[in-house]
């Protein structure tokens, strides 16, 4: 009987799985792809423009069918359906996690309390549109009458990670002409280095924030105003050049920002699912709503497949489940996410929030101490570069490390025999990992070159590469606005998947809270608003003291 609150690691499907882990250790990828020619048609997936190769991974027929089991016992139809029908989830804050109804068609609907939300989400797609021809079409413009040319996105977590994935991803389909800035740090030098290089004529500040409440993106806004003020000289003009997207309309009024300069944001969608909300405007004011809209389609085609597709051939789930199977039945503990593609350089910094943040968590949904791992370590960058840094660990390294390869059939920009031998080493580095090289192989290598018997008996060890590390390579035709929502909907389900399977809450982020509140203990230290406190630490009270005296405090 399928449960939600069960104990995954008390199932016999669990057990199943352990069993079948210590039958394979025997059998490397290498003899399963040797054993089986049709391997890779076996394990092959294909929804919304997007392809999934998994078959280099430590994977057989019984394994796959185990894994399904287990998230069957484990009650993921039912809390999949939970999740896409808008049940409150999110029970810690009480609420559904609906960024699936953010990309839904206009003729669906979901009710939350009575309220159909894709009415709603649509209604502010259509003002969003309004906006964004506005603007380029110079409609609306800045204080002088001058049209807008730059736009500085002042927000940080969801409300930055998303959208800066998604503009700098989408760079060859830029329409507007409009550049686009994200401030997120309170490192001082963000927020100084843009407005440099900006005018205030002609840039208009979104100031990007769920809450209203957090500090960087507050004290940043405070920045920018107070510079725009100085700037033009007229403090009327912020009501032009100062927008809103926040669930806390009244914070963002006594900002100073009208109520008509806000669009909304709800609380049924979690800050890092959020960039399909008005906080993708950076998106759609350089891409063009169109654009926008194909990535919303992507998504919600993802959408579809991940509440349609039977179980072992839903892309999301099957990669979750692998992710389940190398973090707890191998304690891989990391996983890298590389991407061949320079547009995708921030998508492992926008999956460590998705992942980390909605999966770093260890108690259930109940509050009982979790039983096993949750989420892993999630890292990664751009290939080919990582090759020549952190390839080698994977490799060599005595540590598991599962990959997400990620790579399109065709380029933006074709110059020379860039993009065959971009995928020359994509493909060289999933077969390396798979197949390895063994001392035998290494030997004769070295023989090759004329190497003596000693000399080889020295090296051989050295050019070893173990084999069997498991990868996924994941392909889309290009880069397009579809299969980009189809791609991060694929993360969010996956992400989704692995919460339901570990029981966990995926949707809240208390983690984060503690910091905030020391934070605001230390600050007035620091500054010198406030003796240093002797309660705290050692350490904190020996570094405050540090930072006074290099600040003259
Ligand atoms: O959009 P905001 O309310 O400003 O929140 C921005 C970010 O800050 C928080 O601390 C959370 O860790 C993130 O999940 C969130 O996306």
């Amino acid at each position: 009987m399928p449960s939600t609150s069960a104990d995954p690691t008390q199932t016999p499907e669990w057990r199943t799985l352990e069993q079948h882990r210590d039958q394979l250790l025997s059998l490397p990828m290498k003899q399963l792809f040797e054993n089986d020619p049709t391997r890779a048609d076996r394990y092959f997936i294909e929804a919304a423009g997007l392809s999934l190769d998994f078959s280099k991974n430590r994977l057989n027929g019984d394994i796959l069918e185990g894994l399904m089991a287990l998230a069957r016992v484990c009650g993921l139809d039912e809390q999949r359906s939970a999740l896409l029908s808008g049940e409150r989830v999110n029970k810690t804050e009480d609420r559904p996690a609906l960024h699936t109804a953010l990309r839904k068609p206009a003729d669906h609907s979901v009710l939350v309390n009575g309220q159909d939300v894709v009415a709603e989400v649509h209604a502010t797609l259509n003002r969003m549109e309004r906006f964004v021809s506005g603007i380029a079409e110079h409609a609306i413009v800045g204080y002088s009458g001058k049209a807008f040319t730059d736009i500085v996105s002042i927000g940080i977590g969801g409300s930055y990670l998303g959208p800066r994935l998604v503009c700098e991803a989408l760079k060859p389909f830029q329409q507007t002409g409009i550049r686009c800035h994200f401030v997120a740090n309170i490192d001082g030098t963000d927020i100084c280095e843009t407005l440099q290089q900006v005018d205030p004529e002609t840039t208009l500040f979104l100031i990007q924030s769920k809450s209203f409440r957090t500090r960087e993106t507050l004290e940043n806004s405070k920045v920018a105003r107070q510079w725009f003020v100085e700037q033009c000289g007229d403090h009327d003009a912020v009501a032009r050049h100062f927008m809103a997207v926040t669930a806390n309309v009244a914070a963002a009024e006594e900002f100073g920002i009208d109520e008509k300069q806000v669009f909304p944001m709800w609380d049924w969608v979690g800050g890092r699912y959020s960039l399909w909300s008005a906080i993708g405007l950076p998106i759609a004011l350089t891409i063009g709503m169109a654009n926008f809209r194909a990535l919303l389609a992507g998504a919600h085609a993802m959408d579809e497949h991940f509440a349609e597709a039977p179980l072992d051939q839903n892309l999301p789930v099957v990669m979750a489940m692998l992710s389940i199977w190398y973090n707890d039945f191998w304690q891989a503990g990391t996983h890298a996410v590389i991407p061949y593609d320079e547009y995708l350089q921030s998508l492992p910094d926008y999956l460590q929030q998705l992942d980390m943040e909605s999966n770093g968590k260890g108690v259930t949904a109940q509050g009982q101490p979790v039983s096993t791992d949750t989420g892993p370590v999630i890292w990664g960058g751009t290939g080919s570069n990582g090759q020549h840094a952190y390839h080698q660990l994977i490799h060599q390294g005595t540590r598991l490390i599962p990959v997400d390869f990620i790579i399109p059939l065709k380029t933006h920009n074709p110059v020379a025999r860039h993009h065959a031998d971009l995928f020359a080493n994509c493909l060289s580095q999933s077969q390396a990992m798979m197949a390895g090289k063994s001392l035998t192989e290494a030997r004769s290598e070295l023989a090759d070159e004329g190497l003596s018997t000693s000399e080889i008996d020295r090296l051989a060890p050295h050019k070893v590469i173990p084999g069997n590390k498991p990868s996924n390579t994941l392909i889309m035709e290009k880069v397009t606005p579809e299969t980009l929502g189809a791609l991060i909907a694929l993360y969010e389900h996956r992400t989704f998947v692995q919460g339901a399977i570990w029981g966990i809450n995926s949707f809240d982020q208390w983690g984060v809270e503690l910091g905030k509140q020391l934070g605001k203990k230390i600050l007035p230290q620091l500054t010198g608003e406030q003796d240093v406190q002797a309660d705290s630490d050692s350490s904190t009270h020996h570094l405050i003291r540090m930072f006074r005296s290099a600040n003259d405090l």
